[in-house]
């Protein structure tokens, strides 16, 4: 069986000894980084940099860190100026791996020789943890799919104001609220606020799919065209894929109440084994564009592997295609 993304860190490290042979040793560290993501944009690949995640435990988060470089969205790397990667490189980049979702990374030092070390952390509730490997650290976590669980909503608030204090956040309440009437199978909801910034809005995304599982994740607030609102490019960004017809439909019937609906630049899809949908930030836009579509949201959740929701008789009725 071959390395867990063995191809992207072979690519890494053959970037890496490119750019070792070209600049040698004597720089400061910022500068080999700046580097990095040039060549390895150059050899194709996706670099994001000074990717803010945020640090949890038991499920909450306590803290916020930053991961200099991510490849692919798979590989997490630190480089160092040293002689050699020593045991803190290792030690340092072990607790980015286990406080975030990301399984794989490397140290790289620019010393007189180039010196590397690949770091694995593996999750057995992962989106990538198809199989067992030597690895493998088993932790906790469990996706909501296990039958003995109530399947984790995720309600997030994306607001500058309801953050601040401006007002209080009446959207995420309301989510709540209609998930209430309408699922009658155990569940439970997790509730985050964050402000319209596209880092953190991403961090909780990746928090309620990938660490808490939700099976469902609505957002509320910033999808509208001012320069700050940013959460359809937090969720695009996040998504493995998107489902178009989510947002086409919340606008197509919200325009019957509203002209104003075609502001909203709502989407939806899906991360691992989480629907993530976004509604507009209005309280009175939560229960109609979730009407709009909730008839699609229970066989979505079963094809992308989450629970079996059951509904109230108050709920929109979910259809189900007779061979599902
Ligand atoms: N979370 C919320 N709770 C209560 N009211 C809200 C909320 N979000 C928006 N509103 C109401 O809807 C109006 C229009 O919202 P707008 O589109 O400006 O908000 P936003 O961009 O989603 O949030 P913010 O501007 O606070 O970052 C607001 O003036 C407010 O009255
Ligand atoms: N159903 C519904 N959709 C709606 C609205 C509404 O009141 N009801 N408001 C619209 C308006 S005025 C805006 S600016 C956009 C974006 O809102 P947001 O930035 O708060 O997400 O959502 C639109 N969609």
């Amino acid at each position: 069986m071959g390395l867990l993304h063995g191809e992207v860190t072979a690519g890494i490290l053959r970037v890496f000894r490119e750019v070792h042979d070209e600049l040698r040793h004597g720089h400061p560290e910022v500068i080999y980084q700046r580097a990095m993501v040039i060549a390895l944009a150059d050899a194709g690949f996706a670099v994001a940099r000074e990717v803010d995640v945020a640090v949890t435990f038991r499920g909450r988060v306590i803290g916020r860190g930053r991961l200099d470089l991510v490849v692919n969205d798979l590989v997490v790397l630190e480089c160092k100026v040293a002689r050699a990667v020593e045991l803190e490189h290792v030690g340092q980049l072990l607790g980015y791996l286990k406080a975030t979702n990301y399984e794989v990374g490397l140290v790289l030092t620019f010393g007189r020789r180039p010196d590397q070390k690949r770091v694995v952390f593996r999750r057995l509730a992962s989106r990538s943890a198809a199989s067992a490997s030597p690895h493998t650290f088993a932790t906790k976590l469990l996706p909501s799919s296990h039958p003995s669980l109530p399947a984790v909503v995720g309600v997030l608030t994306i607001s500058d104001r309801a953050t601040s204090g401006v007002y209080e956040d009446k959207s995420g309440p309301a989510i709540q609220s209609v998930l209430t009437r309408w699922i009658a199978s155990p569940w439970e909801p997790v509730y985050r606020l964050v402000p319209d910034e596209q880092p953190l809005i991403e961090a909780a995304l990746r928090e309620l799919a990938d660490d808490l599982h939700c099976a469902l994740i609505v957002t509320t607030g910033g999808t509208g065209p001012s320069p700050r609102d940013v959460t359809p490019e937090a969720t695009v960004a996040v998504c493995d894929r998107l489902l178009p017809g989510f947002g086409e439909q919340m606008r197509a019937v919200s325009v019957k109440t509203v002209p104003t609906a075609i502001l909203s630049r709502q989407v939806a899809g899906t991360r691992g084994s989480s629907l993530i949908i976004n509604l507009p930030g209005k309280p009175a836009a939560i229960e109609e564009c979730l009407g709009a579509v909730w008839a699609a949201v229970p066989y979505c959740i079963d094809l992308i592997g989450g629970p079996r929701l059951l509904f109230s008789a108050e709920a929109p009725a979910p259809f189900r295609p007779t061979s599902a």
